[in-house]
């Protein structure tokens, strides 16, 4: 099969957090069961060009019709990690992709419905022809949008599209400009309840309800948050729009690349070690402290890595913290806040524990120390609000990081409270959940963590192994997708 991806992120290359590493992972194993697979992605000028192999020309002068006249493109080609990749570039005095950092602008919504547009442009005018066009998250809503009302007409009527919501909080909502600027035109048509308006502003249109309502087949990234998102709050006002689209919409678990996320082989730690040598992960929680200056003394070490944003459940994060370190445990953070609120909070924070030798806050975003964290915490605290999938507690998993969390989402499809989730055998089991999202809840399980590390150290160890022999690679979700694929595909 022949399949373009088309996402605003794909990692290393361009990572703002968990979608980058799915589109990559899941277009390597695509890839690896002999399928064709290319990635479209925007050429923005902080991405992570070091990762990027033979980058060259590839199409030059992409005429993309905008707002009735034309933007100039170029589309640029090179290999990331294997992947061969499409960037796209448009020559345009906004400066779209030029502005430092991948999200966060006021015309966010413009920006990717101009990449939405050019990235169909490029594959018509380059005659390019896949089997199945997989678009993700409300960035790319547009496209499915797009090919059916537009493309199809221009010699594009067998391509289907599969539409991956990674996160239903952020839907992408913008007014009637945005039909004028693609040519989409036809407002009264687009502002319906059963196509593009959205389902609370009737003044505006959602991305995301579009892709939903024109995508051929629509996944969410785990089959706890798909129930969620359509029977609860989840959905973020799209409960009704999965509701009457349920014969396309269902839940895949994400994997995690093997490849990458692996300390047997990641070059990023400081000592390789599998379930068989988990003595070395010391080697690692060594070398961490060394790196952010901690103290060396016998004492576990509990860690968050995420987005510090309100989906990830700061308060309880604030809160993990001053109760590890209470309990004698020492607590590092790797995470960059998506609110000048919640930064001004956590440089606080940081601050204040400066002089502190068992804590530290590192505020940004660093790709090779997350993989050293990975390696050197013995607990991962993951309190998420909500959680379509999560990618920390599989990533732990793998490094034999006993993940703490809260039952939401994915990580109730993944973590498995080993004192108390009954329904599958002890050996089974491999971490800690609560339910509440209150302090008293979170203790309940951090508390039980750092107790079986105080008392029982083989117990912990068997806890790490558990964990390390969970099979999360992309190998059965990969599998979900071919299915998928050939189910919408036109024979
Ligand atoms: N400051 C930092 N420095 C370095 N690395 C950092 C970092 N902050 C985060 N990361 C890394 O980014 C990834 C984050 O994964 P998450 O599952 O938390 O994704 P996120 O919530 O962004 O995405 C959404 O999409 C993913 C993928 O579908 C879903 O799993 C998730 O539930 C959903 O919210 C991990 O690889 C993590 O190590």
């Amino acid at each position: 099969m022949y399949i373009v991806q088309i996402a605003s992120e794909c990692a290393p290359v361009i990572k703002a957090g968990g979608l980058g590493d799915v589109v990559y992972g899941l277009s390597r194993e695509l890839e690896l069961r002999g399928h064709t697979v290319e990635l479209i992605l925007p050429k923005y000028d902080c991405m992570r060009y070091d990762h990027i192999w033979g980058l060259h020309d590839a199409y030059c002068d992409l005429k993309v019709p905008w707002y009735g006249s034309e933007v100039l493109c170029d589309v640029l080609c090179g290999w990331v990690h294997g992947r061969l990749c499409f960037f796209i570039e448009p020559h345009d005095k906004d400066n779209w992709f030029r502005r430092g950092k991948y999200y966060g602008c006021d015309d966010d919504p413009m920006r990717f419905a101009f990449f939405s547009k050019a990235a169909l442009e490029f594959l018509q005018q380059s005659n390019k022809r896949p089997d199945v066009i997989h678009c993700h998250d409300w960035q790319t809503g547009l496209i499915p949008v797009m090919l059916f009302e537009i493309y199809k007409f221009h010699g594009m009527e067998h391509q289907r599209v599969c539409y991956t919501i990674h996160n239903f909080k952020h839907q992408g909502n913008a007014g009637t400009e945005v039909l004028y600027a693609t040519g989409l035109n036809r407002a009264p048509y687009y502002f319906s309840p059963e196509r593009l308006q959205d389902n609370f502003n009737p003044f505006a249109l959602n991305y995301m309800k579009g892709g939903i309502t024109y995508a051929n087949a629509v996944t969410t990234v785990s089959p706890h948050h798909a129930w969620e998102a359509h029977h609860g709050d989840f959905g973020y006002g799209l409960g009704h729009t999965l509701h009457v689209n349920q014969h396309k919409f269902k839940g895949v678990l994400n994997g995690i690349d093997y490849n990458l996320w692996n300390p047997k082989v990641d070059k990023y730690i400081s000592e390789a070690y599998t379930p068989d040598t988990l003595e070395n992960k010391l080697y690692n929680k060594k070398a961490l402290r060394e790196r952010l200056m901690l103290g060396h003394d016998d004492r576990p070490l509990v860690a968050f890595i995420g987005r510090l944003d309100e989906q990830k459940g700061v308060h309880l994060v604030h809160h993990a913290m001053y109760r590890a370190l209470n309990r004698g445990a020492q607590f590092v953070l790797l995470g960059s806040a998506t609110s000048a609120s919640i930064n001004d909070h956590f440089q606080y924070e940081k601050a204040h524990q400066n002089d502190n030798p068992n804590c530290h806050l590192e505020l940004g975003f660093d790709e090779e120390l997350s993989h050293l964290i990975y390696a050197g915490a013995d607990i991962m605290v993951v309190p998420s609000n909500f959680e379509p999938c999560g990618l920390t507690q599989l990533i732990s998993f793998k490094y034999g990081t006993v993940p703490v969390v809260r039952g939401v989402g994915g990580l109730v499809d993944t973590v498995f409270d080993i004192d108390y989730d009954e329904g599958r055998p002890p050996e089974k089991r491999n971490g800690y959940v609560f339910y509440q999202s209150d302090n008293y809840a979170l203790e309940t399980a951090l508390d039980r963590a750092l107790d079986l590390w105080y008392t029982d150290r083989g117990g912990f160890q068997q806890l790490q192994r558990q964990g390390m022999a969970c099979d999360y690679s992309w190998n059965i979700p990969g599998e979900q997708y071919i299915k998928i694929y050939d189910g919408i595909r036109h024979r």
